[in-house]
């Protein structure tokens, strides 16, 4: 069959007939880290990291501290973007500043994150140094990390995203120990800042004495962003779209729908995205108001999987068996054992062995670190003895729709 002369209207119907939505896309991207302009309502918080940074810009000693907040709080960007001013402020006084940003959940042991930091501060063709990214022992990676710094730098800053995802192989000698103290122990000269951020408010508690005297008493908490502050954001990004394409209402709409959860910045992004990829799709000349509830819907999956990946079946089946529950009975909270029951016949659906009650116990504890559910201890009253009970924290359906995706990946 030839297709030749033939007109294909999967291909050759004019395009830009169809209404354009999108104008510069890239700016409602995941990922995409905002000019200085589109930051907004983060204004004390920079000054605050600014102070923190100042020693390392006039080559001091810097202090080294945490930030503590809710996903999608702007812990990242602020870091970030202040370290970047740093950078550009230490140059100009001849100071070399160095600025490294490590996801410490994708680089979770000592090993991996020693290694990204050296790669990330490296430039082989200066240094002669080569940083390979695998191959080489831990205290090789330092060994090269030291030299790198000594050869470029006279300070650096060094972010450890989601720090409370660093697994302390040997107790107290891991890397923050490592970083924290290199300059008095003499393994370099250069000043090391480390700005740590966590959306785990008890993540402090964990750290040993000796990391936390390094770090001082020094923590920022960011607080969520109230549906005003998330407006803002959102109109700092209008020219994402198309002159026009955005009716009145809609902004206000989905900063009230993002605020109402926890004020998270990259949900409210996420909404309007969708918003648009929904108007788009469906030949739609503008984003309504009623494009919201899909975009909204949308975002919840995005941010569940992203949470879910990573995760084993089993703490998948426990999620479904909790769904289930809280399908029937929305609002709910379920004891474990009963959580266990449903978990075990979700198992059997998958064809899968069951794991102990304890062990699910324990997964589903793992899990009330991750937003996705809740458990809290409960005194039986009288007699009653005291257990364990959980609540799913999200719509049941949203983790229907993404469980079964994820097991279709494993
Ligand atoms: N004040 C802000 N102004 C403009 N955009 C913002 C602001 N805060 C956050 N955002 C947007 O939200 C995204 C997520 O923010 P960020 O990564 O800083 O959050 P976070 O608090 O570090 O969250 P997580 O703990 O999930 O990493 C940013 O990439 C940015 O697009």
């Amino acid at each position: 069959m030839s297709y030749e002369d033939e007109y294909d209207p999967l291909f050759d119907d004019p395009q830009d007939e169809k209404p354009q939505i999108f104008a510069r896309r890239e700016l409602v991207e995941i990922g995409h880290v905002p000019s200085e302009k589109r930051i907004v309502g983060r204004e004390n918080e920079i000054q605050s990291v600014g102070q923190y940074l100042r020693p390392v810009v006039n080559d001091d000693a810097p202090s080294s501290f945490i930030i503590y907040g809710k996903t999608g709080t702007g812990k990242s960007l602020v870091s970030r973007h202040v370290a970047m001013r740093a950078r550009a402020s230490g140059e100009r006084r001849g100071n070399r500043i160095g600025v490294v940003y490590i996801d410490c959940s994708q680089d979770s042991t000592e090993t991996q994150a020693a290694c990204s930091i050296a790669r990330g501060l490296n430039e082989e063709s200066s240094t002669g140094i080569a940083v390979p990214r695998t191959g080489l022992g831990r205290s090789h990676y330092y060994a090269r990390l030291w030299d790198i710094l000594d050869q470029r730098f006279d300070a650096v800053i060094i972010i450890l995203d989601e720090i409370d995802r660093l697994k302390a192989d040997d107790g107290e000698d891991n890397i923050l120990m490592q970083l924290s103290r290199a300059r008095e122990a003499g393994k370099t000269s250069v000043n090391i800042g480390i700005i740590g951020i966590s959306n785990k408010i008890n993540y402090r508690d964990r750290l040993n004495e000796r990391v936390k005297s390094s770090f001082g008493d020094d923590e920022l908490v960011f607080n969520p962003y109230d549906a005003n502050q998330l407006r803002q954001i959102m109109e700092a990004r209008r020219d994402a779209f198309v002159d026009g394409v955005i009716e009145e209402g809609v902004i206000s709409k989905a900063a009230a729908l993002a605020a109402r959860e926890h004020g998270d910045a990259r949900k409210a992004i996420r909404i309007l995205r969708n918003a648009g990829e929904f108007a788009e799709r469906n030949g739609y000349s503008t984003v309504r108001e009623e494009h919201l509830d899909a975009a909204q819907k949308r975002a919840e999956v995005d941010r569940l999987q992203e949470l879910l990946s990573g995760l084993t079946p089993h703490t998948k089946y426990a999620l479904m068996g909790l769904a289930t529950l809280t399908a029937n009975n929305p609002e709910d909270e379920f004891r474990t054992s009963v959580i266990y029951d449903a978990y075990r016949s979700v198992c059997a659906d998958a064809g899968s062995e069951t794991l102990t009650l304890y062990r699910v116990r324990d997964l589903l504890r793992e899990q009330s670190f991750l937003e996705i559910i809740e458990s809290y201890h409960t005194g039986g009253g009288r007699g009653g003895g005291s257990y364990t009970v959980h609540q799913l924290l999200k719509e049941p359906e949203i983790v229907f729709e993404c469980v079964d995706t994820g097991a279709e990946d494993e």
